[in-house]
């Protein structure tokens, strides 16, 4: 039923959350407690009754009887709010553990994966394991303590009558099977919802931060039509998956509520025969009345866990999947990769479509400047992201240096190899951690060199609150061209061996860009430095042009060759 992603998730929880799951075992044994407390009730009202029918009832008795119910009563408060005491803290532990867990994982997904399932899935994992969590935490002790109440409840009213039980839970064994049968149907049901639920969440999403170009291109009336479509696509499989749990609920009452009449009936017949006493059918009817409450629990649970179970689904791909890559490998390695690059009859296509790079074979030797161009479509980006390992390859082989790179750690080299894009992603936050990115290794006269390399000195002195302004994500107060600087300075804090600017000054003024080019340039002598760029001006300023058409690399020599590091 629950699936290998289950397993694998519950092995991480297991082996992660020893803490959380004591007051959990707690919980059980509190609601073994109950049970016994449950059935105490019962008990005495029978004794009360007998003392009626057989005259001999007391003050005393009734006293002692008010007493017993007092007790009962205390102690099963005291439990019960034990019991949710303990879960809370459950619950809160497992999700303080899991969710930095899964942040992790997230961030380990690689960039294909991420684009293939869409955004919304890996954000929207978070609520999906809030959902397990309640499952695990509270749904599943619930479910728990529902099912000792049942049992508690079931060996009493066989201790009473058997025949009578028999009756009593047939009717309820039928009540359970039917609804949890019906509930399992849910599950599917909730799998299509959350899909479309994702399917509005990212439309709202990318709505909200494309608002200037919806406004600007008044694209907000067909945008909205969108949105309802959406809408009515979710209502759509919210109504199917409501349906589904109205039938299983139905049914359960049904069952529920026809329970206590074919017993009334069947134990008021043997009361006639003198087979029971009134004492032992009001406590027979009382158990067997009270017993449908945690029967009713148990369906309700159950359906509760169909959703998680479908939430459970989607999170264990994202938590315990196959694919993550390994960005930690190789953190302290003093291993400098500036040894040139090479790269041998390369392949690789996006998913299953045309190759964007065929048999790509070039040398770039340690130290090399180069300009990239060609037509828009043509496979820059996809080399750039190839050589910064941001994919892998398909076919073919590259190589640092005398080694294959894929045998280098990836956290190593993705830090010693860069790319700067050209739509730089800013968070919200001060400019220095925008530029530092938390990073607190860096020295404070390494960030203000970084920031003059990238031209961005008078632009942040001009600000009021200089290097702490904090910036929106959406990179305001700074222009498109700051944004774009803002990238550059990154990427020189950390002195990469290989360095790519993805068109990442395409934002700037000529005179900006040549002065930002030029700092770069000096900042890289000695290292490699790829740069592709559009601009045939700024191209025809390096040595050396590599053309990429439709995929095919060109290696051109400009008529400047020589010119390196006089830009
Ligand atoms: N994530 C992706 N999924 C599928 N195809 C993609 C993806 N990214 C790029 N492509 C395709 O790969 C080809 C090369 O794209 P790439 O971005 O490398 O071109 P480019 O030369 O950098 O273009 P531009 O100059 O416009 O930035 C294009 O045909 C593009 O449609």
């Amino acid at each position: 039923m629950m699936g290998s992603g289950f397993s694998g998730l519950w092995t991480l929880f297991r082996a992660e959350l020893r803490g959380p799951f004591a007051p959990l075992s707690l919980a059980v044994v509190i609601a073994i407690a109950l049970g016994g407390v449950a059935v105490l009730a019962p008990l005495l009202i029978a004794r009360l009754v007998d003392g009626v029918v057989a005259h001999a009832i007391t003050l005393p008795l009734i006293a002692l009887i008010a007493a017993g119910f007092l007790t009962c009563a205390l102690a099963d408060a005291g439990l019960v709010l034990l019991r949710h005491r303990l879960i809370v803290r459950a619950q809160v532990g497992l999700r303080r553990r899991i969710a930095p867990l899964l942040f992790a994982s997230i961030l380990r997904l690689p960039l294909s994966r991420l684009r293939s399932d869409g955004h919304a899935g890996a954000i929207r994992a978070f609520d999906d394991l809030d959902d397990v969590i309640d499952m695990v935490a509270r749904t599943m002790p619930d479910l728990m303590t529902s099912a000792i109440l049942t049992l508690s409840y079931t060996l009493l009213i066989v201790v009473i009558d058997i025949r009578l039980a028999a009756v009593a839970l047939v009717t309820l064994a039928l009540a359970l099977l039917t609804s949890t049968q019906l509930a399992r149907l849910t599950r599917s049901g909730f799998a299509g919802w959350l899909v479309e639920r994702d399917r509005r969440f990212s439309l709202i999403v990318e709505s909200v931060t494309s608002l200037l170009t919806i406004k600007s291109l008044s694209a907000h009336r067909p945008i909205h039509e969108r949105f309802t479509s959406h809408q009515q696509a979710e209502g759509g499989s919210l109504r199917v998956l409501r349906e589904r749990l109205g039938a299983a609920d139905a049914v359960n009452r049904a069952w529920i509520a026809v329970a206590p009449g074919v017993v009334g009936c069947v134990g008021a017949w043997l009361a006639m025969q003198g087979q029971i006493s009134a004492g032992e059918l009001v406590l027979f009817l009382m158990v067997s009345g009270s017993l449908a409450g945690p029967v009713g629990d148990i369906c309700v649970h159950w359906e509760v866990a169909q959703r998680s179970l479908a939430s459970l689904d989607r999170v264990s791909v994202v938590l315990v999947g196959p694919e993550f890559e390994d960005i930690d490998g190789g953190a302290d390695s003093p291993v400098r990769l500036n040894q040139g690059l090479s790269l041998a009859d390369v392949t690789y296509r996006h998913g299953d479509g045309a190759p964007a790079l065929k048999s790509v074979t070039l040398a770039i030797k340690a130290g090399d400047h180069v300009a990239i161009a060609g037509p828009s479509g043509g496979g820059k980006t996809t080399l750039a992201h190839l050589i910064a390992r941001l994919v892998d390859i398909n076919d073919g082989a590259m190589h640092v240096g005398p080694r294959d790179a894929s045998d280098v750690p990836l956290g190593h080299y993705r830090r010693r190899v860069l790319v700067v894009p050209h739509v730089v992603d800013i968070f919200s936050a001060s400019i220095e951690d925008n530029i530092r990115l938390w990073d607190d290794a860096f020295p404070a006269s390494a960030v203000t060199k970084a920031v003059s390399l990238a031209q961005l000195t008078d632009v942040i002195g001009g600000l009021p609150d200089g290097m702490a302004t904090c910036l929106t994500s959406s990179g305001e107060p700074l222009s498109a061209g700051q944004r774009q600087r803002i990238g550059i300075a990154r990427a020189m804090l950390r002195e990469p061996d290989i360095l790519i600017l993805d068109e990442a000054t395409s934002s700037l003024d000529a005179e900006t860009e040549r002065a930002v080019i030029s700092n770069v340039c000096r900042a890289m002598a000695g290292r490699t430095l790829l740069v592709i760029t559009h601009r045939s001006e700024l191209a025809s300023t390096f040595p050396r042009l590599l053309r990429i058409t439709d995929g095919e690399v060109q290696d051109e020599e400009t008529q400047r060759r020589g010119m390196s590091g006089t830009f």
